[in-house]
């Protein structure tokens, strides 16, 4: 499957808060959906879910419009959406028959969700008796107790201690295993660097930086190196490097134990070698710079 949003505008009264979005999703493949806030990502996952309605553009699946309520979707949205005063069971139960299940099918799929996520001792619980943790995990069943091809997850982890993360970690890695298409959408970078092959991000509406975050990656360190030496600090090192070294590469930063550096243009890794071995440093550390997402993220809309 292949989810395609082109061109999406979205305005709530005079203000455009979605200028024009595109981006793809392919099942097997988890795109994480990232920004800051109030950048439009759930306005965005809204307009998927037909909550909202787009002022322009369209949404398709296989090339087809996509309507959402044609399609088995889970959907954590960021706002969680339970009855405090029902019991766990019965709410998880009630949104599977809504989505079209069976009464059986409904209890089977909620207890074994339930059970999965460790909060089964709670079933016949009002909602509101649970800790915020465990409401999480039961808004998570609810999710996948339609058995979903299309899996939207905001902010899944939020409220999860280490050993409940883990658990869902495997949730989510099976979702992609099965060729789920999934959007997941966090602040949470290493989650995305963990589970997503594709990014979109978004600034003020738009989307700036999309596609493999491997390519990505790659792109981002173009030129990039880590370095350090023996025998001297990294300040020290960054000042040989600001005094001797300026013509063939410049640091970018400074991580304390290490420096990243970019190489001047027309200037190669050898180059700099050669300069370090004739000014007599001694190597530690020489190698390409991979940069985090979170590097990324801040570089790209880190500004304003
Ligand atoms: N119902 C609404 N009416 C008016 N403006 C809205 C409405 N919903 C969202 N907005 C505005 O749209 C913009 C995008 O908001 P949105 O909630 O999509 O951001 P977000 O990326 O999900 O942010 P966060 O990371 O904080 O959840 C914001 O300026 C917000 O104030």
């Amino acid at each position: 499957m292949k989810l395609q949003l082109n061109d999406v505008y979205k305005s709530f009264g005079d203000t455009e808060v979605l200028h024009g979005i595109s981006f793809n999703v392919e099942s097997g493949k988890a795109l994480g959906f990232l920004g800051r806030n109030g950048a439009g990502k759930t306005t965005t996952i809204r307009i998927l879910m037909n909550l909202f309605k787009a002022n322009r553009g369209e949404i398709l699946l296989d090339g087809k419009k996509f309507i959402a309520n044609e399609h088995q979707i889970g959907y954590l949205p960021e706002e969680r959406g339970l009855y405090p005063k029902k019991k766990v069971l019965d709410q998880v139960m009630y949104f599977g028959q809504l989505r079209g299940l069976s009464k059986k099918q409904a209890k089977e799929n909620s207890m074994a969700w339930l059970k999965r996520l460790g909060v089964e001792m709670y079933s016949n619980k009002k909602l509101e008796t649970l800790s915020k943790g465990n409401q999480q995990k039961v808004q998570l069943a609810q999710t996948f107790v339609c058995n979903p091809d299309i899996v939207i997850l905001d902010e899944p982890f939020s409220g999860l201690d280490p050993v409940n993360s883990q658990v869902l970690k495997e949730i989510i890695r099976e979702q992609i295993e099965q060729k789920k298409l999934v959007i997941f959408s966090s602040h949470q970078m290493n989650y995305i660097e963990e589970f997503c092959e594709n990014i979109a991000l978004i600034n003020e509406g738009e989307i700036v930086l999309k596609g493999d975050l491997k390519k990505i990656k790659r792109d981002y360190g173009m030129n990039r190196l880590t370095v350090s030496v023996i025998g001297q600090s990294s300040l020290e090192l960054e000042k040989i490097f600001n005094e001797e070294i300026s013509g063939i590469a410049k640091v970018v930063d400074n991580k304390g134990k290490y420096l990243i550096i970019e190489l001047e243009t027309g200037k190669a890794k050898q180059d700099l070698l050669n300069k370090m071995f004739q000014l007599g440093l001694d190597i530690e550390r020489f190698s390409i710079y991979e940069p985090t997402l979170e590097d990324i993220f801040v570089k790209k809309v880190g500004e304003n």
